[in-house]
């Protein structure tokens, strides 16, 4: 099995870096190529026998399953280097959400699916977000899904809920931090605590807050309740929560949503403008 990548950026590389340390592919397994070759040479040097492809095409015609990691724009330019070569018996993933199936389907003979990575999947932790080609079929499926097992745990999505489930899982880490930062920044101005100590102290937290409700029986509802001693301290500071972040998440999303549907459009019209123009 030889596992390509098109793509070495943030998220290319995470996924590389996440499959060689668990063990999913050895270096010797994965070809990659990047638009600035000097990415992938440095991937390379860390992990010895990883091979530098010289262009796209040669990524594919080099692997068995072939992960496309660019951003939402680069899709057709990618898609016009590699489709002549690109065979029926391969695996495309895409981890790019507005690209949608259908797209990809009717550019591309091969086994497709759209896999959403997150960040946690460097740490072998959080979700990817499965959404499968008409042309995966059960065993393909089961064992694309198994090697991202290697990586994170596998969930199966609709694609019409692809944003919110990115949203959660993928921008997730990013909003988490932030909140973070701003507990810590306000600890440091009010209490004039260290900000490494600060720092240190939320993001144990953080980790022990996500063990107990993905594996410690606690949902956020009753790990909130189970905190707040009647009559203390917690309660104090929720209620001050509840009250500045009513709203909050509600424009998040429509944010989110506003700026995906704009991607949408335009990669739909980049990749329909193509097909248009080949046939
Ligand atoms: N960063 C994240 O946490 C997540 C990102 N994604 C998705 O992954 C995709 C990539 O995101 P990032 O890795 O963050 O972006 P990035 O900009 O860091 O990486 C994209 C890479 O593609 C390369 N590239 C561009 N055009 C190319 C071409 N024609 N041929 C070969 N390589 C080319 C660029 O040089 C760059 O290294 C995006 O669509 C994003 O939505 C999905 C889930 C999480
Ligand atoms: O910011 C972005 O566009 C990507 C999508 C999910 C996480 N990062």
């Amino acid at each position: 099995m030889k596992a390509g990548f098109i793509g070495t950026g943030s998220m290319g590389s995470i996924l590389i870096e996440a499959f060689i340390h668990s063990g999913a592919f050895n270096p010797e397994q994965i070809i990659a190529g990047n638009r600035t070759i000097r990415k992938v040479e440095l991937l390379a040097e860390t992990y010895p026998g990883l091979l530098v492809a010289q262009s796209n095409r040669e990524v594919v015609l080099e692997s068995d399953i072939i992960f496309l990691c660019v951003k939402p724009s680069e899709f057709k330019k990618v898609i016009d280097e590699i489709k002549e070569d690109v065979l029926p018996s391969q695996f495309i993933v895409s981890i790019t959400s507005p690209v949608l199936i259908k797209h990809l389907e009717s550019l591309l003979p091969s086994k497709i699916s759209k896999i959403i990575p997150s960040i946690t999947n460097y740490v072998l932790s959080g979700a990817t977000l499965c959404i499968h080609g008409n042309r995966m079929q059960p065993e393909d499926k089961e064992w694309l899904e198994n090697l991202f097992a290697h990586i994170s745990s596998p969930i199966r999505v609709s694609e019409n809920y692809t944003r919110i489930s990115s949203d959660l899982s993928s921008c997730g880490p990013a909003f988490l931090a932030n909140f973070i930062q701003s507990f810590i920044d306000a600890a440091v101005e009010v209490t004039g605590i260290s900000p490494e100590e600060a720092t240190l102290l939320a993001s144990e937290m953080t980790l022990g807050t996500g063990k107990l409700l993905t594996t410690g029986g606690f949902n956020p509802t009753t790990l909130q309740k189970r905190v707040s001693v009647p009559g203390g301290i917690t309660a104090e500071g929720l209620r001050i929560l509840d009250e500045e972040l009513s709203g909050v998440f509600s424009r998040v999303i429509h944010a989110t949503h506003d700026k995906y549907q704009e991607d949408l459009e335009k990669t739909e019209q980049q990749l329909t403008i193509k097909q248009q123009s080949s046939q």
